[in-house]
């Protein structure tokens, strides 16, 4: 497990896009991983930044989103395929077949998240999974539990996540109550994770994360025997780390 010291959100997000730009350059019809929530916006404006600049080609790329809500239909302005759409794939040359999102109205759910799990597998699996982290230690939307699911399911949503996702609806009672979420096991088989997070808010579930015990109540936590993690975090969540004794030493903020 890598961590990187970013100075603020800005520099977190900066870093991340540099990774996912390095990774699309060695390999450009790389597959990607990627994840919604207010964290990665900055990343995704960053690797439009540098579309525009013509330093990076999706041409060729293939995405994979971690989840979407069980019943918003794509249009849908809270569905993660608008959110895609709107903060992302609008602004960059990714050919829309090769952005593949969950359906959210899918009619028979195993059917759905059988074809999910196979198209993963067809395009040769992910090369580069980006995810935030919920308050929770929730990744995608697999959320603590007494066991966790190993490839793409449906999931019953925590009252702390629908809760931390109601500022996005109108009202509590209109955030859907279930999404389809690609599994641990999906993610787990990602050659290269980048785990993201900013601000004091997310510093006790990061310490957690890293130094807890892997356990299905902290599904984030099975990432510490990932193959190759990288976390990067700003320094508010640094400097709780160190206080908190999960860092030995202040890492180099970039
Ligand atoms: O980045 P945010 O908005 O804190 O969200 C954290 C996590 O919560 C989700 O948005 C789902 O609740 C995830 O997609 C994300 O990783």
């Amino acid at each position: 497990m890598k961590i990187l010291v970013g100075k603020n959100y800005d520099r977190v997000s900066e870093m991340t896009a540099n990774i996912i730009a390095t990774k699309v350059k060695e390999k450009p019809d790389a597959v990607l991983g990627l994840a919604t929530g207010g964290t990665p916006k900055g990343v995704y404006k960053r690797l439009i930044a540098m579309y525009n600049d013509k330093k990076i080609d999706f041409s060729k790329v293939k995405t994979f989103n971690l989840d979407e809500y069980y019943g918003l239909s794509s249009n849908h302005p809270q569905s993660y395929a608008y959110y895609m759409k709107t903060n992302f794939f609008d602004y960059i040359n990714i050919k829309e077949e090769n952005a593949h999102i969950p359906d959210g109205l899918a009619q028979d759910i195993d059917e759905e998240c059988h074809r999910y799990e196979q198209a993963i597998k067809d395009c040769g699996g992910i090369d580069l999974q980006l995810l935030g982290i919920g308050h929770n230690g929730h990744i995608g939307f697999n959320e603590p539990d007494d066991a966790l699911h190993t490839s793409t399911h449906l999931v019953n949503l925590h009252e702390k996540t629908i809760s931390a996702n109601s500022r996005f609806f109108g009202k509590d009672e209109e955030v859907p109550r279930q999404a389809i979420t690609m599994g641990i096991g999906s993610i787990f088989g990602a050659d290269e994770i980048v785990l993201i997070a900013s601000g004091e808010d997310k510093a006790e579930i990061i310490a957690k994360m890293i130094n807890g015990q892997l356990s299905s109540k902290l599904p984030a936590s099975m990432l510490q025997i990932h193959k190759s993690l990288t976390i990067i975090i700003d320094e508010p969540i640094q400097k709780h780390l160190y206080a908190e004794g999960v860092l030995k030493e202040q890492l180099k903020v970039v």
